[in-house]
């Protein structure tokens, strides 16, 4: 059995409750276990995931968080910046899922967080699932 760490921004309660639960849930069906710490937004994912890793308890990492575009620039930032963070973080090696919603509008979210439409938190654990199980191939 594994251990994964969720990791998620706290930033819209109910879209990241679907979330958090879609991605407990894929972790919990593929036999393994899962703890879930919390951060103010998605640009803290990143950082919060480099600090979990260095302690060596987890095998993989899920990040939960939504962007919703607002009127500016800052969209971008948190979009862009919070996914350049988790890319650099597994092309270091760590399994990494990305389950970080970026989109337009709540709708879009909504959809996107339920479990039982697109469910992208379950999505984001199978990845990070998958890539726990790559590396294992490789060791
Ligand atoms: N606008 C959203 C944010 N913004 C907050 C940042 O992520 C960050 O916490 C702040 O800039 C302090 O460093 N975060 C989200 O997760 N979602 C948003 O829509
Ligand atoms: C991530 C965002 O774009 C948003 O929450 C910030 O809104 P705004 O650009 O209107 O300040």
């Amino acid at each position: 059995m594994a251990k994964f760490l969720i990791i998620e921004a706290r930033f819209y309660e109910h879209l990241n409750d679907q979330l958090l639960a879609g991605a407990r849930e894929a972790i919990a069906a593929a036999g393994h276990a899962h703890e879930t710490i919390t951060v103010p937004g998605a640009l803290e994912i990143p950082g919060a995931l480099a600090l979990a890793a260095e302690t060596g308890r987890y095998d993989g990492f899920v990040a939960i968080g939504v962007v919703i575009r607002g009127e500016t620039y800052h969209f971008e930032i948190v979009a862009g910046e919070s996914a350049r963070g988790l890319m650099a973080l597994s092309m270091d090696g760590l399994a990494v899922g990305n389950g970080i919603l970026t989109v337009e509008n709540e709708a879009q979210a909504q959809v996107r967080a339920d479990p039982a439409q697109k469910n992208k938190g379950g999505e984001a654990a199978q990845a990070a699932i998958a890539m726990f199980e790559l590396k294992k191939r490789f060791e």
